[in-house]
């Protein structure tokens, strides 16, 4: 996988080059990452990058040219197929299954935006998809670019190592995760539950299954819609669904 940011603050994606799992990937080639600076494509001597909205408004857009310029160069820069994906509070909310199909592309450009946006005609030229990764107001698209690579990097083969596939975080199977404990095993008076210490890994698996369930159907109940359901899950659904009508 090559990630490309097209930025103006290439040095904010330390976060993810610099440290953890996504830091350790890169040092030993499982992914490659660059950035390209719009700034390096302004036509004019001093840089300008960005500019005034027609129609007036607050704030400044950022300008065509230098963005399909930079996008240009990276785009000359993949081996392959390229994707542009443009953070963007008007894209398509960014999913797991959305970031299972991210990882499968070779080459993925991610364009930040900055200031109030970007001239609409390079989303209409050169942007393949918007993605946004949620409802709120944020600064710049390079921290939700560090979410998505994060989310897409997980799922790369050897990233995790054999420790942890990434198959077994719960939002792979689309549940909320269960509870989780460690020593001591009691902590300002609170105990562990006793079947988490109790060695029989069947029921520990079923115990945290039903937690996970029990979360899901609480907190966020549409990600059970649509969704199909083990024999194993059907019957534990069943138990909490009858406990809570009584
Ligand atoms: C709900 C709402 C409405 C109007 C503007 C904004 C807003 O935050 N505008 C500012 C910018 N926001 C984002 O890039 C951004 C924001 C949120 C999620 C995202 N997921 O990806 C990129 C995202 C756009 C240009 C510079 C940053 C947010």
């Amino acid at each position: 996988m090559f990630f490309q940011a097209v930025t103006l603050f290439p040095e904010m994606f330390a976060a993810l080059t610099e440290h953890g799992v996504s830091g350790r990937a890169l040092r030993q080639g499982l992914w490659r990452f660059d950035t390209v600076n719009p700034r390096q494509f302004a036509d004019n001597r001093l840089g300008y990058i960005d500019d005034r909205p027609f129609g007036g408004g607050p704030g400044m857009i950022m300008m065509a040219a230098p963005l399909q310029a930079a996008i240009g160069f990276a785009r000359s820069r993949c081996q392959g197929d390229s994707r542009v994906v443009y953070l963007s509070p008007q894209g398509a909310p960014l999913t797991h299954r959305r970031v299972a199909a991210l990882a499968q592309q070779p080459n993925l450009i991610l364009l930040c935006g900055r200031y109030e946006g970007v001239d609409e005609r390079v989303l209409q030229t050169h942007v393949d998809e918007e993605i946004s990764i949620g409802d709120f107001v944020v600064s710049g698209g390079e921290l939700p670019a560090m979410m998505l690579m994060d989310a897409v990097l997980r799922l790369l083969p050897d990233v995790l190592g054999d420790s942890r596939s990434a198959e077994q975080d719960s939002f792979a199977d689309g549940l909320l995760d269960c509870p989780h404990y460690t020593r001591p095993a009691e902590f300002d008076g609170m105990p562990v539950p006793e079947v988490l210490m109790s060695g029989n890994h069947a029921k520990i698996a079923e115990w945290r299954l039903e937690q996970s369930l029990r979360r899901t159907l609480s907190r966020r109940p549409e990600l059970l819609d649509g969704r199909m359901f083990s024999p194993q899950e059907a019957r534990l659904l069943e138990r909490i669904r009858k406990e809570q009508a009584n």
